[in-house]
């Protein structure tokens, strides 16, 4: 997607051979791009959020494997570096899925032979997500246009939560996808951004991008959906996720959960955008069985933005030595989700539903 009018993906590799990302612990205020050239670069840049997002971490760590065999292609290493990656974040399963994948890539072939498909994997990998996520925009799309029929092609409002828009993919985002899609259609579509507490990705990533493509939007409190919901202002409810389970139950970023049960209570309906890397198929009770990743309590107690004169400062918000929890990710049951916007069409949340979509993942 754009940057001041210039086309951009969150990760790329320039023609000199270095791997570049765009480190989103600044924006909106600093576009800051930065070149990650070791291992420990990428385990950094995927550990402290210098890209999120589950499709991005994954991406990302496809190309920290490149770099790394380029380093030493040894089988040690390779085996090293699947679980130094694999170890920074533990809820998006897009890590593991990518880590896979090289790994499917990589362990057959002589050591010397690795680097080069080791970078052609991940620029594939990259590719694919691109492609996959328009797809769940034209679905997306189909489910948008239905509501706007019905509302006589008056506006159709959004609801979203974190930043599942383009900086947490390659490219196109998965929960935004349909509503750029909808906006190339000429539909009258509204999106309120929840902030997202305590890192604020849709405050600062998710408004920054629809800014930036000039898409109508309204920043909410994390607390304002249910009572939208409660006067008809709210007509879906579109979010990212970063692991679903083969019966559909869906991890996503910390207050999802309470977003589906208050849509539930309105009768609004509540969809979820994955691309199918996204699906654990190993794990079926999402509640009980996906790793939530507990992060610091600073990012509770401190807030992050600018002062009057433009530098970016971390500000404490609570008494000194206050304990606070910090659970980055929750579980909304498949019950509470009306559909699943894949790359291969709107599936019902369902294990019948995910296995007829994907008869070549699902374990029997
Ligand atoms: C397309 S992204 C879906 C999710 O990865 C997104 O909503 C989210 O929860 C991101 O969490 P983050 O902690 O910023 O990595």
């Amino acid at each position: 997607m754009k940057i001041d009018g210039k086309h951009f993906r969150s990760i790329w590799r320039e023609p000199s051979g270095e791997v570049r990302i765009i480190d989103q612990r600044w924006l909106p205020h600093e576009l800051r791009i930065v070149p990650l050239n070791t291992r420990k670069d990428f385990a950094d840049a995927i550990r402290d959020m210098w890209v999120r997002g589950a499709p991005l971490i994954g991406a990302t760590a496809a190309y920290g494997v490149a770099v790394q065999m380029a380093a030493d292609p040894s089988d040690t290493s390779l085996d090293e570096t699947y679980e130094v990656l694999h170890e920074t974040r533990p809820t998006a399963i897009n890590l593991k899925w990518a880590l896979d994948e090289m790994n499917k890539v990589l362990k057959p072939l002589a050591p010397q032979l690795r680097a080069e498909a080791a970078f052609a994997r991940a620029a594939e990998i990259c590719d694919e997500d691109v492609e996959t996520n328009r797809q769940i925009g034209l679905h997306g799309l189909e489910i948008i246009r239905e509501i706007a029929a019905k509302k006589g092609g008056g506006r159709v409002n959004v609801l979203t939560h974190c930043n599942a828009g383009w900086p947490a993919t390659v490219d196109w985002g998965t929960a935004t996808s349909p509503v750029y899609h909808a906006v190339e259609d000429g539909i009258d579509i509204h999106v309120f951004v929840d902030e997202t507490r305590p890192r604020n990705q849709g405050a600062q990533l998710t408004s920054w991008e629809l800014i930036s493509h000039g898409v109508s939007h309204d920043l909410i409190v994390d607390n304002a959906g249910g009572h939208l919901m409660q006067h008809g202002e709210i007509d879906l409810v579109i979010v990212g996720t970063d692991r679903t389970t083969a019966r559909g139950d869906v991890c996503n970023k910390i207050g999802t959960y309470l977003k589906a049960l208050a849509a539930k209570a309105n009768g609004v309906p509540f969809y979820v955008a994955l691309p199918s890397p996204t699906i654990d198929w190993t794990v079926v009770d999402g509640v009980k069985e996906i790793p939530i990743e507990e992060r610091t309590g600073e990012e509770v107690t401190h807030v992050q933005g600018r002062d009057p004169e433009g530098k970016i400062i971390s500000v404490q918000i609570s008494p000194d030595g206050t304990p606070a929890r910090n659970p980055a990710f929750d579980v909304t049951p498949a019950e509470l989700v009306t559909g699943l916007i894949t790359e291969r069409g709107v599936s019902p949340a369902t294990a019948e539903g995910l296995a007829a979509m994907f008869p070549e993942f699902a374990v029997q």
